[in-house]
């Protein structure tokens, strides 16, 4: 992909746009050779610091980074907001948009060589740094992620549907394989860290025992269960072949608002998946309905075939007593 690929100019995508998720996949087409060749040269799940989040920082986490920054010094890009930094950075104080980078997402999965990614989020600017960010999430003008495993991809959307490039790494260029990616409606796959069970609230409790349960619960079928621990990983699964993904507040310290954070993960996953079809909430209410309070806030967040999630939702309005009993009147629910 070009900074004038013809596909981009086919779809109407302003020039502004198009530079900056251009210059966003040459990026990722280099990471993803670094990844390839990890160990070789560089130990990029070496630990080096800590970020704002409190999350240990790996060296990758830092390459990438800074690779983005670099990289978008001259382009479009006024303010840059990263898992990676305190507050926002100034690239391009000319320049007309603000972008939301989760450089390394799924950190822990480095050194284990399991799919990782970047996720990103374009908005224009705000009247201040802060501003571009601490808005309406659905101010977003496009979203996306770069996956490095076995096959490097990019889905990506500007509002219009969810398209998918696939990286040929003959010729380091991402080539358009569907411009119509939807999030498939039957799935019988759930994704949830189940080692939290202990910790959750009583609606994510019961919708969870209910899948357990299979074809004896009240979902009368049976279930599969995935955890990859990278957020673009179960992305793309769900927007391969549907299904479900749970991340929601639990009574841990620190996680009573989950794990992820709303600004550079849940939004722009929120957008992609909604712009393929399916659903994504707090486990309540849409993300797309909602403002990002703060540049590293956290929300739960429930994501997936659109049926599913607001299943999860109405487990959140049954009575107490309902989601505290083993089924209960659940059954209701059956599919
Ligand atoms: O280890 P846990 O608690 O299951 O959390 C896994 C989640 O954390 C993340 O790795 C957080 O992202 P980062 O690696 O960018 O911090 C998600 O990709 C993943 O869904
Ligand atoms: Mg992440
Ligand atoms: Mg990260």
């Amino acid at each position: 992909m070009s900074a004038h690929d013809p596909i981009f100019a086919a779809a109407g995508i302003p020039p502004a746009l198009e530079d900056t998720v251009a210059r966003l996949a040459r990026v990722g087409a280099q990471l993803a050779r670094m990844i390839a060749r990890g160990g070789l040269e560089h130990d990029l799940g070496g630990a080096v610091g800590t970020n704002t989040g409190g999350d240990a920082q790996k060296a990758l986490d830092v390459i990438a980074d800074e690779a983005f920054m670099e990289a978008l010094k001259d382009s479009p890009v006024r303010d840059y907001a990263s898992e990676e930094q305190d507050s926002v950075v100034t690239l391009n104080g000319e320049g007309s948009l603000a972008l939301a980078i989760d450089p390394l997402d799924g950190s822990s999965n480095i050194d284990v060589n399991v799919s990782i990614g970047t996720i990103f989020s374009i908005y224009p600017v705000g009247d201040t740094a802060e501003a571009s960010f601490l808005r309406p999430t659905t101010d977003q003008l496009a979203a996306g992620y770069i996956i490095y495993g076995p096959q490097c991809c990019m889905m990506v959307t500007f509002g219009k549907g969810t398209l998918k490039y696939v990286l040929d790494p003959e010729d380091g260029l991402f080539h358009l394989v569907n411009d119509k990616v939807q999030v498939p409606l039957k799935s019988s796959e759930y994704a949830i860290n189940a080692s939290n069970y202990r910790h959750w609230p009583r609606p994510i409790r019961a919708y969870i025992d209910d899948c357990v349960a299979g074809a004896e619960g009240p979902h009368a079928r049976n279930f599969n269960m995935r955890w990859i621990a990278s957020l673009v990983a179960e992305t793309h699964r769900i927007l391969t072949r549907g299904g479900i993904f749970l991340y929601p507040g639990d009574d841990r310290k620190g996680y009573e608002r989950g794990r992820l954070r709303m600004l550079y993960e849940c939004a722009p996953i929120a957008m992609l998946v909604t712009q393929a079809g399916g659903q994504a909430t707090d486990g309540a209410d849409a993300i797309l309905g909602q403002s990002v309070p703060d540049l590293h806030a956290r929300t739960p967040f429930v994501f997936g075939s659109a049926e599913k999630v607001a299943r999860v939702a109405a487990y959140h309005d049954l009575p107490d007593h309902e989601t505290s009993a083993l089924f209960g009147n659940r059954g209701l629910f059956r599919s």
